[in-house]
């Protein structure tokens, strides 16, 4: 166990949204569904130490709390939802940014074939001198992939990684954060809303419903018609086929 929730609750104000959440992630992928502002990001954040709730979050087994800002970050890495910068960096630059935990006195040629790596595998090689207010929507957020990764942690958190992405993106960039994943062993925790990819790519599956977990387990288990007509109110059809899960949403119910 990396990363584990024990009766986590927050409130923003006098709103709670979420409500004593047991929540363990192992290595490997686990993908965080469940429908707008059942409190995927609030959990995120929660996660990495940005919010604290009440109960406990433990990182390697101790207390999120008793790490110090600098040792959760060099563990744990974060890809917000929005990712906007007002900084003049090129694109090349920005994911190096990622290594500033790992530079010494001066740029190793590690480093360097990292961010290469990076931009390739987010199709970014011939970007990488280009100003970041000069890339659309689906750049930049493969920019901000490519730096998440690059800081190389031991817990990778993503909220809607391919919100901006088109398809063929959205395929090959989870493919390549999976490839990732496994290579380091490492895990990965990424809120999509998109249950066709995550049950493509997810190990394990959280899903959320009024701010608590309705379940957690394969993708198999968990994406049945009656969880997914109460959890969103839909009624869906699950096709198998070599060995993938289909989520055919028919309507509202
Ligand atoms: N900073 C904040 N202050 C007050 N309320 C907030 C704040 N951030 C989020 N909320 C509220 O908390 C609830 C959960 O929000 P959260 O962003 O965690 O949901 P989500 O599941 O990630 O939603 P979405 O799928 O729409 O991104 C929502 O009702 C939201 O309005």
């Amino acid at each position: 166990m990396i990363l584990k929730t024990e009766q986590l609750s927050f409130y923003y104000g006098n709103q709670q949204v979420l409500h004593g959440i047991d929540f363990q992630i192992e290595p490997g992928i686990t993908a965080i569904i469940g429908p707008n502002a059942v409190g995927k990001s609030t959990l995120m954040k929660c996660l990495c130490g940005i919010l604290r709730g009440q109960g406990n979050v433990r990182l390697d087994g101790k207390l999120i709390n008793a790490w110090t800002h600098e040792e959760i970050s060099r563990r744990v890495s974060y890809l917000p939802q929005a990712f906007t910068t007002r900084a003049v960096l090129t694109v090349f630059e920005t994911v190096l940014l990622g290594r500033l935990g790992h530079l010494g006195w001066h740029v190793s040629d590690e480093d360097i074939q990292i961010v290469d790596r990076l931009l390739e595998a987010m199709q970014l090689s011939e970007l990488g001198q280009r100003w970041l207010n000069q890339l659309s929507g689906g750049q930049a957020q493969r920019v901000a992939i490519a730096q998440a990764l690059a800081r190389q942690p031991n817990v990778l958190l993503m909220d809607e990684p391919t919100s901006s992405l088109d398809l063929r993106q959205q395929v090959d960039v989870l493919t390549f954060i999976k490839k990732w994943t496994l290579e380091n062993r490492i895990a990965t925790v990424i809120a999509i809303h998109d249950l066709n990819l995550a049950a493509q790519f997810a190990d394990n599956v959280c899903m959320l419903a009024n701010g608590r977990v309705f379940g957690q387990g394969a993708p198999r288990e968990l994406l049945t018609p009656e969880a997914i007509a109460s959890v969103y109110g839909v009624t869906a059809h699950i096709v198998h086929e070599n060995d993938r899960l289909f989520v055919h949403v028919l309507g509202s119910l």
